[in-house]
């Protein structure tokens, strides 16, 4: 029912999931627990987030929550399309502060597990783009932090230029990789 695979940073995962389309449009499966699991997912998620972006280059990240309300989050796309971006923040990881990107789609119905001790971010590439997530512990307002998207040392393409990128204020004020405290091992 669906098919789990690594991307260049092995923790974060890309799930393809069956679509059953018909003269009456489709049905899909986009989250089961038993499936998830028996994939090697198994996470307890306690929270579905929906966000809506009207305006192509919406840019919202990068994110994270501290311990100990750290989320795992697992993100798709009904309407549009985004840039999905996870940036390894864990402190003895060899691959901190390496990023991966995934398009994620309402056409190519791919999710993305981001595990907790990572930064994530997406920009949106479509209009009226819906972004859906569920995670694995509850918004914690004095837990959630931020890491600079334009952050030189983590060299990120956002694939649109700076120009048309809408952020929030607060997104425009995040440290930088090298000024965060580590929060992760
Ligand atoms: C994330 C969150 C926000 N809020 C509130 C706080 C604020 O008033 C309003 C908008 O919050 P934000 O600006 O943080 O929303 P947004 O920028 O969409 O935040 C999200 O970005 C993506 C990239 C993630 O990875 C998510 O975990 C989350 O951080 O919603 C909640 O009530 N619960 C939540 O879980």
């Amino acid at each position: 029912m669906l098919h789990v695979e690594a991307t260049a940073l092995p923790d974060v995962k890309i799930i393809r999931l069956k679509k059953f389309g018909d003269h009456r449009g489709f049905f899909s499966e986009t989250y089961s627990r038993k499936a998830f699991t028996e994939a090697g997912i198994d996470h307890d998620f306690v929270q579905d987030n929906h966000s809506l972006s009207p305006v192509v280059g919406t840019l919202r990240g990068l994110h994270f929550q501290s311990p100990p309300f750290a989320q795992d989050k697992l993100i798709r796309v009904p309407r549009g399309r985004i840039l999905d971006i996870a940036v390894d923040i864990r402190a003895s990881s060899p691959d901190f502060g390496k990023s991966v990107a995934v398009e994620l789609s309402a056409e190519n119905w791919l999710q993305v597990l981001v595990p907790a001790g990572f930064a994530h971010g997406f920009v949106t590439l479509e209009p009226d783009t819906e972004v859906l997530y569920k995670v694995s512990a509850p918004y914690a307002p004095a837990h959630d932090h931020g890491l600079a998207f334009d952050d030189p040392a983590l060299g990120i393409d956002w694939g649109l230029p700076a120009e048309r990128l809408i952020l929030s204020d607060k997104d425009r004020k995040h440290p930088r990789l090298a000024d965060l405290p580590r929060y992760f091992a």
